[in-house]
């Protein structure tokens, strides 16, 4: 019977989440971020996330102008918030998830995507938003990334070396279980969202989702939102927050700028694998096992 890969988090990891609302002033965007990375990093931990659509107002209509190619060079001028995000990882000497930004292929189509570096500043892997925010809520929040983005076509694993592998997704990824239960079936320890839900989705889903995706997958979720911003600003729901593998919430922001801490204990998940053993216990002889979907 097919069950998790016996792999779980290596040590313990301490994590902060960075909570920010950005402007439409790109510069000062990037330079608010590498203020508060290295804030954190102050702090001891190992891994900063940031959150999604950082470097730009969160509207479709804008994400052209503050596009980038995605690239691996610090110098590079054509693309600086990812030079930037490469530079912060290395200086603060950690993993760094760096939250999302428009990225433009040489075909010109624009991604939401999320890039991963490491504490000496190698891009690790990078995650385009696989499921575009596109919804219509009467009364409510209305949005259609799909008028300039074009999804990802790939889940993101990466292994943090020393430490074991993580997740990724883009807020509205986290709605879609099955992209959590493939990563964490992978051998993720954690799934890490960069977020921006809103004020009409975010007290209804938000801390749901994010509780709901670490107890389905018994691993942390590490779920990092803009703060919320005054009107005309997409109005970002914030409520960072980081949840266990028994859907405890051990760390959590609430609207305002905010950065929150948490260690992530292997044992904290291996003993919840073992007092509740899901995956020994799923009836793939009834259904089948998404979980076994193979990544390339
Ligand atoms: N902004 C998003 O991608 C998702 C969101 O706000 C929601 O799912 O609600």
């Amino acid at each position: 019977m097919p069950s998790f890969v016996n792999e779980i988090l290596q040590r313990p990891l301490q994590v902060a989440c960075i909570q920010i609302a950005s402007g439409p002033d790109k510069a000062a965007n990037i330079a608010q971020v590498r203020k508060k990375v290295l804030q954190a990093a102050a702090g001891g931990v190992s891994l900063i996330v940031l959150p999604e659509c950082f470097n730009s107002p969160y509207s479709t209509a804008r994400f052209r102008e503050y596009a980038e190619p995605l690239s691996s060079c610090p110098d590079s001028t054509e693309a600086p918030t990812f030079a930037a995000l490469q530079k912060m990882a290395q200086e603060a000497g950690v993993f760094l998830i760096g939250g999302s930004i428009p990225e433009r292929d040489q075909a010109g189509k624009i991604y939401n995507t999320c890039a991963v570096y490491s504490p000496e500043g190698k891009l690790l892997a990078s995650h385009r938003k696989m499921h575009l925010f596109d919804i219509d809520i009467p009364g409510g929040m209305s949005f259609r990334e799909s008028d300039t983005l074009s999804p990802g076509n790939k889940i993101t694993i990466v292994d943090l070396d020393g430490f074991g592998k993580i997740g990724i997704g883009i807020c509205y990824d986290l709605r879609f279980a099955e992209l959590s239960m493939i990563a964490a079936r992978e051998g993720a320890f954690g799934l890490i969202f960069p977020s921006a839900f809103n004020t009409t989705t975010g007290p209804l889903h938000w801390e749901l989702l994010g509780r709901s995706r670490a107890v389905d997958n018994q691993v942390y979720s590490i779920l990092c939102s803009q703060s919320r911003a005054p009107p005309p600003a997409y109005p970002s729901w914030g409520y960072s927050m980081i949840s266990d593998p028994m859907g405890r919430i051990v760390a959590g922001a609430k609207e305002s700028d905010d950065i929150i801490y948490a260690t992530l204990e292997p044992d904290v998940i291996r003993e919840s694998r073992q007092a509740i053993p899901i995956s020994s216990q799923r009836r793939y002889d009834v259904y089948p096992d998404i979980g076994a979907f193979p990544i390339v």
